[in-house]
């Protein structure tokens, strides 16, 4: 049996937490609807002392923000981004339309058509996060999406020029300086400046995550990607207490709710990392968030072998999956719910999250039970079409058609099938009945 060796302090996912943002959310979201651009005005100048008459900003400003990074700094967002786009070219070419004939002379397809225009949310409270731009417009690009809009918000007063210069790069067409409920509420609903799009990506933090719920039906999303989640499945053959140590802090950095959980059966190996943590959080810079995040939310759970170990991460779902073990592979066949897997110590979740082309926009909060990451498909919607090519074809389907009509006692319904087997099939079928079996 599982057993915790440390237990997180605080519950994940408090309801009232929960309900408090849901609240906050809600009135900001109705304030956005009501007042449009005032609203946002008003909520930007709040929530990040930033406020102008037009969030937008212009191409001389996207060139000074270009302007302000070092040759090497674009080089390696280039590099990124030639690496996201690779894969996501890849996937995209994975995607094919379909065209059957079904039955002789019944012609069923599907084709995935972009959507018309979408916006990204690129987070930048806590950290200017560059690299989700390269995940969401430049995805968004491959897709084949005509209109992509980003916001991300300003960053020590002012925008930060690297997400500018990445999300200029990934090719965005509009870019806002504005963050938050603000940012989401203004490009799902539209303002007076602001033209609303017909979806929304990108992580955030929990105030995004929850507009973008609470915006959902009104506009698509990608999926719910809030705070940052890690999960290290490790033992002794596959990593050290150093390696599990600086793998759970680095993602625990990201924000004080962000749960780093380690899934071991060797009980020394546990013990290890824990201390290894506490050394490594007395040199972190950003140790006073991750000391919170390990603290409320960190775990360590001891289990007996690897399908055990398994079945946690599977119970735990998390967004990110980290395995340094005996057999990664066994855990790539056996695992079934998580956002990323990062096989073997010579990769980790940081590669993901900065360059190597997986994208980083991912499930949380359980939501790795039922969806996968952003990714190109998300962006496409797949529609079908029909056709019937012979008038045997309509007669047969139609008469099958009418009766299972009358059978759910649609009477129009079954019309629609009678008028055709009446005149394809030169039957003579009495108004609004079931066509008799032949
Ligand atoms: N799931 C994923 O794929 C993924 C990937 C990367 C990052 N993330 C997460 O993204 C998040 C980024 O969070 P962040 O805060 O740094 O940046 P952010 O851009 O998501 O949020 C900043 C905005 O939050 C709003 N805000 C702050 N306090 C508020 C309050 N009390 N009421 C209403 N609005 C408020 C402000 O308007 C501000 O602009 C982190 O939690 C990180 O873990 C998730
Ligand atoms: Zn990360």
């Amino acid at each position: 049996m599982a057993r915790h060796l440390k237990t997180a302090a605080a519950a994940a996912g408090k309801p009232e937490a929960d309900a408090g943002v849901r609240a906050t959310v809600e009135r900001l979201l109705a304030d956005i609807a009501a007042r449009g651009d005032a609203a946002v005005r008003e909520l930007s100048a709040k929530f990040d002392g930033w406020d102008r008459d037009d969030f937008r900003l212009t191409d001389a400003e996207i060139r000074a923000c270009m302007a302000e990074l070092s040759a090497q700094d674009l080089e390696d967002i280039r590099f990124a981004q030639a690496q996201v786009r690779n894969f996501a070219e890849h996937q995209r070419a994975a995607l094919r339309n379909v065209e059957v004939e079904t039955l002789p002379g019944v012609v069923l397809g599907h084709k995935n058509i972009p959507v018309n225009s979408v916006g990204c949310y690129v987070p930048g409270g806590k950290y200017p996060l560059l690299a989700s731009a390269h995940m969401s417009v430049l995805t968004a690009k491959v897709a084949g999406v005509p209109r992509v809009a980003t916001c991300a918000p300003p960053y020590g007063g002012r925008p930060a020029p690297a997400i500018v210069a990445a999300q200029h790069l990934a090719g965005a067409d509009v870019i806002y300086c504005l963050g938050g409920v603000q940012a989401v509420g203004a490009m799902a609903l539209g303002t007076e400046r602001i033209p609303a799009v017909d979806m929304l990506v990108g992580p955030g933090n929990a105030y995004v995550a929850e507009a973008k719920r609470q915006l959902y039906g009104r506009v698509g999303i990608d999926l719910f990607a809030g705070p940052t989640e890690t999960l290290v499945i490790a033992d002794r053959a596959g990593a050290d207490a150093e390696l599990c140590a600086t793998d759970l802090l680095g993602q625990a950095e990201h924000g004080p709710t962000s749960p780093a959980i380690l899934l071991t059966d060797d009980e020394r190996l546990a013990r290890e990392t824990m201390a290894e943590v506490e050394r490594l959080l007395g040199i972190l810079p950003t140790a006073e968030i991750a000391r919170r995040a390990w603290h409320d939310h960190g775990e360590v759970i001891l289990c007996d072998g690897l399908e055990e170990m398994a079945r946690e991460a599977d119970r735990i779902a998390s967004e990110h999956v980290q395995v340094m073990t005996r057999d990664d592979d066994f855990f790539l066949r056996a695992m079934t719910n998580y956002g990323a897997l990062f096989l073997g110590p010579r990769t980790n979740v940081s590669y993901g999250d900065k360059v190597i082309g997986t994208n980083h926009t991912l499930p949380t909060g359980l939501a790795a039970r039922y969806t996968g990451g952003l990714w190109v498909g998300k962006f496409l919607k797949t529609v079908t079409y029909q056709r019937v090519l012979t008038d045997e074809a309509s007669a047969r389907i139609g008469a099958v058609c009418s009766r299972l009509c009358m059978l759910e006692g649609f009477a129009g319904h079954a019309e629609q099938a009678n008028v055709r087997v009446r005149r394809y099939g030169g039957r003579n079928v009495p108004y609004a009945s079931a066509v008799p079996a032949e």
